[in-house]
């Protein structure tokens, strides 16, 4: 998670698609006291479910711990990472960023929210993309925090034999869809794809040009 300046904390973080993995909220979890985790595909909470319970067969994130311990200058301290997450964790829910109230159920706003990837392959169209981004704001608090993790120029992603559609990204695209929902302060880092010009990777995994991290803040409801 970008944050130079040290501001995004607070103590309710929502992660919005997180899949069945945790590596999304491994960084910004140090820096809240609860975390909801949530996506709209039940085998998905399954596996999440699965690690956070440690239960048989769940999947083993250390190499990913290990990385962002490293990467924050200790990487003995991913155990107690590890650990730290799990006991933070407050639930795997349902989550539709297609309805007006995504999580379905009534709950005071939250102070921070995550996204990695999931608004891409949720939403159908730009309107689509820019009302989704309306329904998860309304889930935070005024003055509280976005910070998205995203793809530019995609339309599809392969897992094994299966491709995904993925809608386009841009920065004109993330910047309107967050000011026509109340956000302000956006700040946008982009990365070039190292891959754009390997064909193989192109027609066997994404056809991505760069990705993006975007962070916002709210300033009320709109
Ligand atoms: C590319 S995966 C990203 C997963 C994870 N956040 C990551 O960074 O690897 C996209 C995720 O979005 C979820 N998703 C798809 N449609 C959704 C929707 N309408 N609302 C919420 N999540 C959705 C999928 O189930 C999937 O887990």
């Amino acid at each position: 998670m970008n944050d130079p300046a040290g501001k995004i904390r607070g103590r309710r973080l929502l992660d919005i698609g997180t899949g069945p993995c945790i590596h999304s909220v491994i960084s910004a979890s140090k820096w809240f006291v609860e975390i909801t985790l949530t996506d709209f595909a039940e085998p998905n909470r399954r596996e999440l479910t699965k690690w956070w319970k440690k239960e048989e067969g769940a999947w083993d994130w250390e190499v990913f711990f290990r990385y962002v311990a490293n990467m924050e200058g200790n990487e003995q301290k991913w155990k107690h990472d590890q650990d730290n997450i799990r006991e933070k964790i407050q639930g795997v829910y349902f989550c539709d960023v297609a309805q007006t109230n995504p999580l379905l159920h009534k709950c005071d706003p939250f102070d921070a929210i995550t996204s990695c990837l999931c608004l891409e392959a949720a939403c159908p169209t730009e309107e689509a993309y820019e009302q989704a981004i309306k329904n998860v704001a309304s889930l935070l608090k005024a003055g509280g925090f976005l910070v998205m993790v995203g793809v530019l120029g995609e339309s599809y992603y392969a897992v094994g034999e299966y491709k995904f559609f993925a809608l386009p990204m841009s920065q004109k695209l993330v910047t309107r869809s967050l000011e026509k929902s109340g956000f302000e302060d956006i700040t946008w880092y982009q990365f070039d794809s190292q891959r754009k010009e390997d064909e193989d990777f192109i027609r066997t995994v994404s056809n991505y040009r760069g990705s993006f991290v975007v962070t916002a803040t709210k300033i009320g409801d709109v």
